[in-house]
């Protein structure tokens, strides 16, 4: 956690000062039943008015001085916690953003979201607590000890029997509590993974008719949160009762005992009525320190869990020398590139090779799991290679800036994604500058413009989170445009005209081969009739180059080509 709590460097004066504050406050608190136990000697037992009302006069203003003082530290400690909540969101989030896509398959989207949130809220409430309690508590544990010290040695003892035992008992049940609370973050994981996935598959789910399974899955990870919390809470249920208990008895014990010192002469009622609040200020800072102890190690399983996120280093970084002045019009060229994915046996691509030329159409075409997405996925560096080069203009593309990679890329992925906001700003995506008139001609090549207009607001209609109020094809042509609007050197479209009937399939390549004409146009592919005019067609099968070459060639030498034409074409179509 104090590697967390480095982020707070530009707010040590903050710091500082809220703990001057709660210092101030806590010596005020030690000396009010000083001043109390005067009113009662000097004023009280001697019916001195003008005593009560001097000292009773200054117990006003340590008070006030004391409640102006702990305003301050609250609102000090609240800013700072605040502060560091938002500091450590965003340096998550940046780091997230940096991560390849490896680490993404690592952690998983669920927890990330639980580390991000709620992990950065446990460290927010901690440090509140920590800001208020780390300097007060000492201090009015051991200024106690010292205050009820001088006012009775004898008595004392009653804190020297009743303050070990209170220790006994607090630290028997944090120790069952910690562990407990250690768990509460994984079992909050598991509840946002389930809920993740039952909301997004929520058509699925329906469709089959697997609610009430989704239910029972989605139940079992609840109450498991939930009994993890009730055995935390049976605890906590047992532990308030016990400390009251334990401190009624000492107040108790200091009365009874009090009293006899009192009656034998020994003591005087101001010394006792301030050594009984002593003792309870005593007791109740240690029960402060123990919530704090309870507390902190909850906070450190979640300083652990975001530290990691911090500390995961992408594996896909820049070159520390970058090569982004080459000169060329987006030439790629694969050489004998391997490609594992982590953790998998087999490599998913072996000894490609090829190259894809600017102003030319490079298809790419397979069986499902074939590789094609794998292959698509290595050029922008969502991945990088085990083996071999992928070049860009002669440039490796791992020497090459990201954000300079990507910019010569337009990349329309095989599930397209739409982000809330409205269609020309799901457009603009691609291209931030891009004017209303290329927005327009960009939904035009893309065959978008018709239903486009159609729509309520045209352009400025609103697409839902996660484009769900728009069609899986009408989703295809807008992520389409989004890439045109782009005028990349470089298009990889993933199997992204899956979803249009053939006539629109056909009619957007038509547009698309004038719109794309100087560039390099990649477009992986189920069907045959979308590439079958493709100046090279790649076939890939498990991860091997089966063939290359044109329609005709292909269909002459390469067995695995004319087993996937057959099985979609007739005979006159193959021609
Ligand atoms: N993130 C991943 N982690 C591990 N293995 C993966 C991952 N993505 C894909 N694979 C595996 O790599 C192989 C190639 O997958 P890929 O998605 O490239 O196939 P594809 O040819 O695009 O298939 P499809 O046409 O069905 O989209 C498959 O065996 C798949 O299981």
């Amino acid at each position: 956690m104090l590697k967390l709590y480095k982020f707070l460097k530009p707010y040590a004066a903050m710091v500082i000062g809220a703990f001057i504050f709660v210092a101030l406050q806590s010596l005020g608190d030690l000396y009010l039943p000083t001043l109390m136990s005067d009113i009662i000697n000097k004023g009280v037992m001697k019916g001195d008015t003008n005593k009560i009302i001097q000292i009773g006069g200054i117990m006003l203003l340590v008070a006030g001085g004391g409640v102006i003082c702990s305003i301050t530290a609250s609102y000090l400690s609240a800013y700072i916690s605040s502060s560091l909540g938002t500091i450590l969101r965003s340096k998550i989030f940046r780091r997230v953003e940096s991560y390849s896509l490896n680490e993404f398959d690592k952690l998983g989207t669920a927890t990330l979201i639980t580390r991000t949130t709620n992990d950065v809220t446990q460290i927010q409430t901690v440090t509140v607590m920590i800001l208020r309690l780390m300097i007060s508590a000492p201090i009015m544990a051991v200024g106690g000890v010292i205050m009820a010290f001088r006012k009775d040695r004898p008595l004392t003892l009653v804190l020297a029997v009743a303050v070990p035992v209170l220790a006994g008992v607090v630290a028997l049940l944090a120790s069952k509590m910690i562990p407990l609370f250690k768990l509460v973050q994984v079992k909050i994981d598991k509840v946002n993974l389930v809920l993740r996935e039952k909301l997004t598959g929520i058509r699925v789910i329906r469709a089959f008719n697997t609610v009430e399974r989704e239910k029972k899955r989605f139940d079992e990870a609840n109450v498991d949160l939930t009994e993890n919390y009730i055995k935390v809470n049976r605890i906590m249920a047992f532990m308030m009762p016990s400390i009251m208990l334990i401190m009624n008895l000492t107040s108790l014990a200091i009365l009874w005992f009090g009293g006899i010192r009192i009656s034998e002469g020994n003591m005087d009622l101001g010394a006792l009525a301030a050594f009984t609040q002593y003792a309870m200020q005593i007791m109740f800072s240690m029960l402060m320190l123990a919530m704090m102890f309870i507390m902190v190690p909850r906070a450190q399983a979640a300083a652990v869990r975001i530290n990691e996120v911090l500390d995961t280093e992408p594996e896909i970084v820049d070159a520390e020398v970058t090569n982004n002045k080459f000169e060329g019009r987006g030439f790629v060229e694969f050489r004998d590139v391997t490609f594992s994915y982590h953790g998998a046996e087999e490599p998913a691509l072996k000894n490609i090779s090829f190259s894809a030329k600017p102003g030319e159409v490079t298809a790419i075409i397979g069986s499902t799991g074939a590789g094609k997405s794998t292959l698509v996925n290595l050029i922008p560096r969502f991945y990088d290679v085990d083996s071999g080069s992928i070049l860009i203009d002669g440039v490796d593309v791992r020497e090459i800036s990201q954000e300079e990679l990507r910019r010569k890329i337009g990349f329309v992925p095989q599930k397209a994604i739409l982000f809330s906001g409205t269609i020309a700003e799901n457009i603009k995506f691609g291209n931030e500058n891009a004017t209303d008139e290329e927005i327009r001609h960009a939904a035009e090549v893309a065959q978008a413009l018709e239903f486009i207009e159609s729509m309520d607001g045209g352009f400025e209609h609103k697409i839902a989170q996660g484009g769900t109020n728009v069609s899986g094809g009408q989703k295809q042509r807008l992520s389409i445009a989004r890439a045109l609007v782009r005028k990349p050197e470089i298009y990889i479209f993933d199997d992204s005209f899956s979803a249009l009937d053939f006539k629109t399939d056909a009619k957007l390549r038509t547009a698309l081969k004038n719109e794309t004409k100087d560039a390099t146009v990649i477009i992986v592919a189920q069907r045959v009739g979308t590439i079958m005019d493709a100046d090279r067609i790649i076939v890939l099968d498990e991860g091997r180059i089966a063939g290359i070459g044109t329609h005709k060639e292909l269909l002459k030498n390469c067995d695995v080509y004319r087993e996937i034409v057959s099985s979609q074409l007739s005979e006159e179509e193959m021609v």
